[in-house]
């Protein structure tokens, strides 16, 4: 079993992360997991907090010379802004719990039900683990799941398809989003799918025909079209760059224009936006998940995953609620047989997901996130101790955090299908593992063709 607990105050001296379940054997540098750190950071529409934070993962147990022992796994991520705050966040009795008191709870932020929750006067000792400061630890968490994913040939990108009332052009009756925003981004489509980087090779190089990784098959397809040979992928590599230069982390250059625009008017109104991202995954084998159980399902998994977000409210898989709205002969992903490519499906409607169990389409995963909740024009509140109405408390604050949002999405989302692999392959090594996938693949085979 794979499982992960992670601790750290916003402002106290760090975030912790502890993982265990891990394979030994898997290799960990610190410069992967920094570089989604990084990322994670980033975004356009963040507060002044970004300044000062550069988020560096500091392995503190279960890995050596780069590679996991299969013992517990700890990580450490600093607060620098801990310079700032050591006064008062002390963990021992010099803390000045008389500073900086917080007494006005702020609507939409974890304040008023946490204090009186937890029995708290100062909601400082809500907000400090309420806060998404914690996902930085997610983030290097899923980073590792994410590292595990990449040996079994499984890739991950995320994109922001959505920021407050700016949205990606719905995608044509031919399209999928992310192909229409590819396009968009310079023909990238046109030029097709390449082989998957990494992974298994039988996985992936060989085409096995588990992967069928066009993005002509995502979610808000009405029509169909033909899928590519199977065991190709679109560019991830290039995708990624395309994807890290927008400030938005959004392909579609005009939406992303639009959407900082957006932010900045926010801005000045002193408010703040929400959005969608979308989370796509790449190369994932059916079988993954169970309808066998409610809790081994893994769209219930993947769904509470990303709900536990910090201001996630909505969450669909494949059409998700567009599907409501239509007759079961638009929504239903039909079933296609040859002897080239085995089973397959012209469609991916449901987005890689069948019964909880994964069907051996790219995942598509979309999730609504809510306007930050604190802002610079206070909504109306009542003051904790005095009951007197007053404007909220403004805390320091993000305008829009939906590209950082993302990025959290695709940790934990990397996380869960981990954990489904390690439930399903099992082994104490890397080695093992990937003998034990290696061998569930080759019944497969035996299956498909
Ligand atoms: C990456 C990220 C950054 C966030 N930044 C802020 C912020 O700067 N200010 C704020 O009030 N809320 C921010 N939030 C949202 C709050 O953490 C969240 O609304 C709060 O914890 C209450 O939880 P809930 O919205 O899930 O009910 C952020 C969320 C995420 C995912
Ligand atoms: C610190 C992070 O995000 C924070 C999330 C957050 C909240 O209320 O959720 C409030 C802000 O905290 P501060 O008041 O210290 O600026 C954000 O900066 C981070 O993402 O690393």
């Amino acid at each position: 079993m794979l499982r992960y607990l992670t601790a750290g105050e916003s402002h106290g001296p760090a975030l912790t992360a502890i993982i265990e379940g891990l394979p030994a054997g898997l290799a960990l540098p610190e410069d992967y997991v920094n570089r989604q750190l990084a990322r994670r950071q980033g975004g356009y529409g963040r507060g002044g907090r970004m300044r000062i934070e550069q988020d560096q993962v500091r392995f503190l147990a279960g890995v050596r010379g780069g590679f996991t022992l299969g013992s517990p796994v700890a990580l450490h991520i600093e607060n620098r802004d801990w310079a700032s705050w050591q006064e008062i966040m002390d963990p021992g009795a010099a803390a000045r719990l008389d500073q900086r008191v917080v007494t006005r709870p702020r609507p939409g932020h974890a304040d008023l039900a946490g204090a009186l929750k937890y029995g708290h006067r100062d909601i400082r000792n809500v907000l400090e683990r309420a806060s998404a400061r914690e996902t930085a630890a997610r983030v290097a968490a899923g980073s590792v799941a994410r590292r595990l994913l990449e040996e079994l040939g499984i890739e991950i990108i995320g994109h922001v398809v959505r920021i407050g009332p700016v949205a990606v052009p719905e995608p044509g009756r031919d399209e999928d989003i992310l192909s229409a925003c590819l396009a968009e981004a310079g023909g990238m489509a046109e030029q097709g799918a390449v082989t998957m980087p990494t992974g298994v090779e039988t996985a992936a190089g060989e085409g096995g025909g588990m992967c069928s990784g066009d993005v002509s098959t995502g979610a808000g397809t009405s029509g169909e079209r033909e899928m590519p040979p199977p065991g190709k992928f679109p560019d991830l590599f290039h995708l990624r760059e395309l994807l890290d230069a927008s400030p938005v982390y959004c392909l579609h250059r005009e939406t992303a224009e639009a959407m900082m625009r957006e932010i900045d008017r926010a801005r000045e109104a002193g408010d703040s936006l929400g959005g969608v991202f979308e989370i796509r995954v790449y190369g994932l084998p059916p079988g993954l998940g169970s309808y066998v159980h409610w809790d081994r399902r893994l769209d219930g998994r993947l769904a509470g995953a990303l709900m536990s977000i910090q201001a996630i409210k909505g969450v669909e898989i494949g059409l998700g609620f567009a599907g409501a709205a239509l007759p079961g002969s638009q929504v239903h992903d039909e079933i296609f047989y040859s002897r080239e490519r085995g089973f397959y499906r012209r469609t991916n409607r449901a987005g890689g997901l069948e019964g909880g169990v994964t069907n051996g389409e790219p995942l598509i995963v979309r999730a609504a996130m809510k306007p930050i909740p604190t802002l610079y024009k206070p909504l109306r509140s009542v003051d904790l101790i005095s009951k007197e109405p007053f404007a909220a408390s403004v805390e320091r604050s993000d305008v829009c955090a939906v590209p950082a949002a993302c990025v959290v999405g695709e940790a934990v989302v990397a996380w869960e299908l981990a954990a489904a692999c390690v439930e399903k392959f099992g082994g104490d090594t890397l080695q093992e593992m990937k003998a034990n996938y290696q061998q569930y693949l080759d019944y497969l085979k035996t299956r498909i063709w």
